[in-house]
C-alpha cells in the first residue's frame, strides 16, 4: 500500500535539495517503506570500508554490534576491516547475507598519515577484489555508533555526507584548504557544502574515480612537501566542488555526540563517539 501522499510530512526547516537538484537525506523527506520496496529485489551487495590502526580497534566492537542492529539492514554488507592487528578484530555475530574481511595494513606513525593513506588503500582495494563483488560502498571512519535507521535511502551513485560542525556555515567560512600550493584548495568563492570526511560512498565505480583522484593529489602533495588541513577530508572536498554528489546525506548520517541535539536533528543516525584525542592518538 502506498502512503497518503498529501499527507508525507514535507521539511520546511531545512534544505532538502541542492542547487544541481541532488536529495539531502532527512528524516520526514522519505518513506522507508517505499525506499525499501525498491532497492530490496534488486539482491545489492555494500561493501563497507572500515580502518582501525593501533588504538583505534577498541571501537571495532561497538561500531560493529550497532551496524548490525542499524546498519543497511536485510541487505547483503561486505565488511572490509583494515588493521595492522588483524587478532584485534571482535568476533560480532553478523546476519545473514552479511560477511567480513579483516586485511592487514601497515601501521603509521602519525594519526594524519593513517587517516590519508585510507584513499590509496581503498583504492586498491576495490580495483582488486571490491568490483567483483559489491554495487555500492561506503567508506566509514570507526570511530563511531549507529543510533538509528541507516538505510537504503543512502543508496545514490556518488554519496557525500554534510559534516555536522558546518551545515550552517557560510563557505568562506568552511575549513577547506586555501592554500595554493596544495592540490586540495578551494578559493573563497567555491564549493558548496563542507562534506565529513568519515562517510562517503555510492557505486563501486565512482567512488574508484573518488578515491584515484584523492589519491593522486594526496602523492603530488606529499612530494610538494604539503599536507593539506583537514587530509584526505580537504581533498574529499575539492573533488566534490567538480563530481557534484547526487545524493547527501544531511548531519543526522554524520553527527558528533560532542553536539547537543537541535531541533532539525530529528533523530541522530550515526554518530562520533566522544574519544580523547590524546589517549588514541599516537602524535
Ligand atoms: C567527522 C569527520 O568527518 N571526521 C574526519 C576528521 O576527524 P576525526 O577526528 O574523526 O578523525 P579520526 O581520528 O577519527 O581519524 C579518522 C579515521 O582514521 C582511522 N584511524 C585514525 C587514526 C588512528 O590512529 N587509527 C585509525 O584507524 C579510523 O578509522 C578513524 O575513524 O578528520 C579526519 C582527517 O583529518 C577524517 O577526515 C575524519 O573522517
Ligand atoms: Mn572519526
Amino acid at each position: 500500500s502506498f502512503p497518503e501522499q498529501g499527507l508525507c510530512s514535507r521539511r520546511r526547516d531545512v534544505r532538502t535539495v541542492t542547487p544541481w537538484l541532488a536529495p539531502i537525506v532527512w528524516e520526514g523527506t522519505f518513506d522507508p517503506f517505499v525506499i525499501d520496496n525498491i532497492y530490496k529485489p534488486l539482491n545489492i551487495t555494500v561493501a563497507t570500508t572500515v580502518f582501525a590502526v593501533g588504538k583505534y580497534t577498541r571501537f571495532l566492537k561497538a561500531f560493529l554490534v550497532t551496524a548490525e542492529k542499524h546498519y543497511l539492514v536485510g541487505f547483503r554488507v561486505q565488511y572490509y576491516i583494515f588493521t595492522d592487528q588483524p587478532h584485534e578484530v571482535p568476533k560480532v555475530p553478523l546476519g545473514s547475507g552479511r560477511n567480513l574481511t579483516t586485511i592487514q595494513v601497515s601501521k603509521l606513525d602519525r594519526w594524519q598519515e593513517i587517516s590519508l593513506q585510507r584513499m590509496g588503500i581503498i583504492l586498491k582495494t576495490i580495483e582488486e577484489q571490491i568490483h567483483k563483488e559489491a554495487q555500492y560502498i561506503y567508506c566509514l571512519d570507526v570511530d563511531m555508533l549507529f543510533h538509528s535507521r541507516w538505510g537504503a535511502e543512502v543508496f545514490g551513485d556518488l554519496v557525500a555526507a554534510i559534516h555536522p560542525g558546518y551545515y550552517k556555515v557560510s563557505r568562506e567560512n568552511f575549513p577547506y584548504e586555501r592554500r595554493p600550493a596544495s592540490q586540495a584548495n578551494i578559493p573563497l568563492d567555491q564549493g558548496d557544502f563542507y562534506y565529513g570526511g568519515a562517510v562517503f560512498g555510492g557505486l563501486a565505480e565512482n567512488v574508484y574515480r573518488l578515491t584515484r583522484t584523492c589519491y593522486r593529489n594526496i602523492l603530488v602533495d606529499k612530494a610538494n612537501n604539503i599536507e593539506a588541513v583537514w587530509q584526505e577530508e580537504s581533498h574529499l572536498n575539492k573533488y566534490f566542488i567538480y563530481n557534484k554528489p547526487t545524493t547527501l546525506l544531511s548531519p543526522e548520517y554524520l553527527w558528533d555526540d560532542e553536539k547537543p541535539q537541535p531541533q532539525e536533528i530529528k533523530l541522530i543516525r550515526f554518530s562520533t563517539v566522544k574519544k580523547n584525542y590524546a589517549e588514541v592518538r599516537d602524535n
